[in-house]
């Protein structure tokens, strides 16, 4: 990325309530025409970000640049940002028209313009005549089209979304999702998105950024963080996941050996580009990764003695659950053929290979302390 092609660049933010600091430190670039979502827990400082580039939030530190100009002490009405919050409500005396005309009649557009573009955006937006109708007379699906329009009738070249289909059920949702996303690729517009909605962060964004305690933890497409998340925190947060305690023992060649805190004798390995920095304390292994089957198998780097304790049918896949010395385990798996021969109370080999297991130090078993603020800490 050049820094023309950066639509948005957050640099460095650091926004405090009372000393404590809920973001810290944020910085992130999205590119021109790319989808990037703000994905954390409630109170990991999402919104606080999202508020700070819109304008409406001033941050204590760092800088909002949007187009290669900075904008931090600019009026949230000077950014020229089209803005889409859950709470960011329609004027209920205004109708339709009237709601979405608002931001050009603002800006001192023209008549015959303002009929033009808002018949635009309601076309955009598979509204089409609504334009007389109050909007108590609209649902709320509807209405989150209207604030959607409302965003987007002075083409802004960013658009900022904070949980806007939060309130709707969810079949709604997923209408929704694929309208915003019809509407990116049609626009081309840059969007900076925020949800605490995995499923909906993985369905739309072209790159997600993890937040925790103010900070963001990850940057990446929804399958690097999958595939390689960059701590313990992302592991667990992200999709499902087998954590075991480790001591390390040595390395071997391109693997580090490990033994489970709880099960001393069984050598367990990960390879070296796996591990995210320090001595390995923890290890991830995602459930899919697992093969399961009644016998050990050498080819595996690490092969797992347990004995079965449930199985889930799910359809497609099947998840099963089995004790072993070390802990219980999840596995699941497409093969019926190998699930057939197993059933509760089943013995069974857990294998899989090194190279699928991430290795995490133990200074990033916590994402940042409770109180950042509170704490000294190092940089990074
Ligand atoms: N105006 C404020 N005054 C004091 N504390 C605030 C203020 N705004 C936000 N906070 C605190 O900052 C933290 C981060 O809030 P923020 O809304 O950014 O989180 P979030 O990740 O968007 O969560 P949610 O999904 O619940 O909105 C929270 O602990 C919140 O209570």
């Amino acid at each position: 990325m050049t820094s023309t092609e950066k639509t948005i660049q957050i640099r460095n933010l650091t926004k405090r309530y009372a000393g404590n600091a809920v973001v810290d430190r944020v910085s992130l670039d999205v590119a021109d025409g790319e989808f990037v979502t703000l994905l954390g827990l409630s109170g990991s400082g999402k919104s606080t970000t999202l508020m700070t580039v819109a304008g409406f939030v001033d941050p204590d530190e760092g800088a909002i640049i949007i187009s290669g100009r900075d904008v931090t002490a600019l009026e949230p009405e000077k950014r020229n940002l089209g803005v889409v919050f859950q709470n960011y409500a329609l004027f209920p005396h205004l109708n339709v028209f009237d709601n979405i005309a608002f931001p050009l009649k603002m800006r001192g557009v023209a008549k015959a313009k303002i009929e033009t573009e808002v018949g635009r955006v309601l076309d955009l937006v598979s509204l089409q005549g609504y334009g007389q109708r109050r909007i108590s007379q609209l649902s709320g699906g509807q209405q989150q089209r209207i604030a959607l329009a409302r965003a987007l009738v002075f083409a802004p070249r960013v658009l900022l979304m904070d949980e806007p289909l939060g309130a709707l059920d969810r079949q709604l949702r997923e209408q929704l999702q694929t309208e915003i996303r019809r509407i990116h690729r049609q626009l081309g517009v840059t969007i900076l998105y925020v949800t605490h909605d995995q499923e909906e962060a993985l369905s739309m964004s072209d790159r997600i950024a993890i937040m925790a305690h103010g900070r963001i933890q990850q940057v990446g497409t929804p399958s690097e963080i999958y595939l390689s998340p960059s701590n313990r925190f992302v592991a667990g947060f992200f999709g499902e996941s087998n954590f075991l305690d480790v001591s390390l023992e040595r390395s071997d060649g391109s693997n580090v050996i490990l033994r489970p805190k709880t099960a001393p004798g069984i050598a367990l390995r990960a390879a070296h580009r796996q591990q995210s920095g320090g001595t390995p304390a923890s290890v991830m292994v995602r459930p899919e990764a697992i093969a399961i089957d009644t016998a050990s198998d050498a080819t595996f780097d690490n092969n797992l003695a347990g004995t079965v304790e449930h199985i889930d049918f799910l359809g497609a896949t099947t998840r099963i659950v089995v004790r072993t010395e070390a802990g219980p385990m999840t596995v699941r798996t497409g093969r019926l053929d190998a699930v057939t021969r197993i059933a509760p109370g089943s013995e069974v080999w857990l294998k899989w290979q090194a190279t699928e297991t991430m290795a995490y130090p133990a200074d990033t078993q916590e994402a940042a302390p409770e109180n950042p603020a509170a704490e000294p800490q190092s940089a990074g």
